[in-house]
């Protein structure tokens, strides 16, 4: 089967500075894939060129058989790839429903229609009992599920998570994790991660790709990619293995 996602050999650079480099990986559909690395590996540029925020300076992006990179972010969202950002963004002054059905509406013109999904998705967050709460005063944990609630309600084929569990205790940690894990079982969601919060890689990724000074330097099974000796000198630390 073809991969849903397919990063061949991209790159970006920053005046001297080389974010990104040469990197390569595919997910297929249904999978749930990790990358990590220290800070500045050069992680949440990779996924602002497969989320159309920058346009790689060499190399292909492929989503479901067709080239994306270089089409802008609401072209890509609409073909099908929904994203949270690192620094949470909900509207503020709007409530949870508000800001669902803001992602809603992305595929949808008929608010009714919207709000209906809007629902849907907040039940599967567990925020639907906040749905009238503002999001400017939302805890932490509920505004990072309230994120992955926005992404969603786009009807994304494959979900981009940017450290939706940083600053998350273990229990909340926990929690986001076994919703990812049945929206990836109940409706095939493909979903590629970013995340330092090593409880969380271990327990969801099927695959993890290890991003160090913009390069791709391991990647495979999670056992056997904690245990790599580029990936604990670089990042991990012998402590974590
Ligand atoms: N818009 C930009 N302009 C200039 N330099 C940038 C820009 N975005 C990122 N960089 C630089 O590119 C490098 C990679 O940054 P990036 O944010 O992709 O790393 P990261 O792996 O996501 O880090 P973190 O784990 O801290 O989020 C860093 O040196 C960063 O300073």
């Amino acid at each position: 089967m073809s991969p849903l996602l397919k990063v061949e050999g991209v790159s970006k650079r920053f005046r001297g500075l080389l974010a990104v480099d040469k990197v390569s990986f595919e997910v297929p559909q249904g999978g749930i894939y990790a990358v990590i690395g220290p800070n500045g590996a050069g992680k949440t540029t990779l996924f602002n060129m497969i989320a159309g925020v920058f346009a790689p300076d060499g190399g292909d992006i492929t989503f479901a058989g067709e080239r994306i990179d270089g089409l802008l972010p609401n072209q890509v969202a609409q073909r099908g790839i929904g994203r949270t950002f690192q620094i949470v963004r909900p509207f503020p002054a709007l409530t949870v429903e508000e800001n669902v059905v803001v992602g809603a509406l992305m595929k949808r013109k008929d608010v009714s229609a919207a709000r209906a999904h809007a629902h849907d998705v907040m039940r599967r967050l567990d925020l639907y009992d906040k749905r009238a709460q503002r999001a400017s005063s939302m805890t932490l944990p509920d505004r990072k599920r309230l994120e992955v609630a926005r992404a969603l309600a786009t009807d994304p084929k494959l979900l981009l998570l940017d450290e939706v569990m940083a600053g998350l205790r273990p229990t909340e940690t926990d929690r986001i994790v076994a919703i990812l894990k049945e929206l990836n079982r109940d409706s095939g969601l493909t979903i590629l991660l970013i995340e330092h919060v090593m409880r969380a890689v271990m327990a969801l990724a099927q695959h993890i790709v290890v991003l160090h000074h913009g390069a791709n330097i391991a990647e495979g099974a999670p056992v056997d990619v904690v245990r790599d000796k580029a990936v604990i000198d670089s990042y991990l630390g012998a402590e974590a293995v």
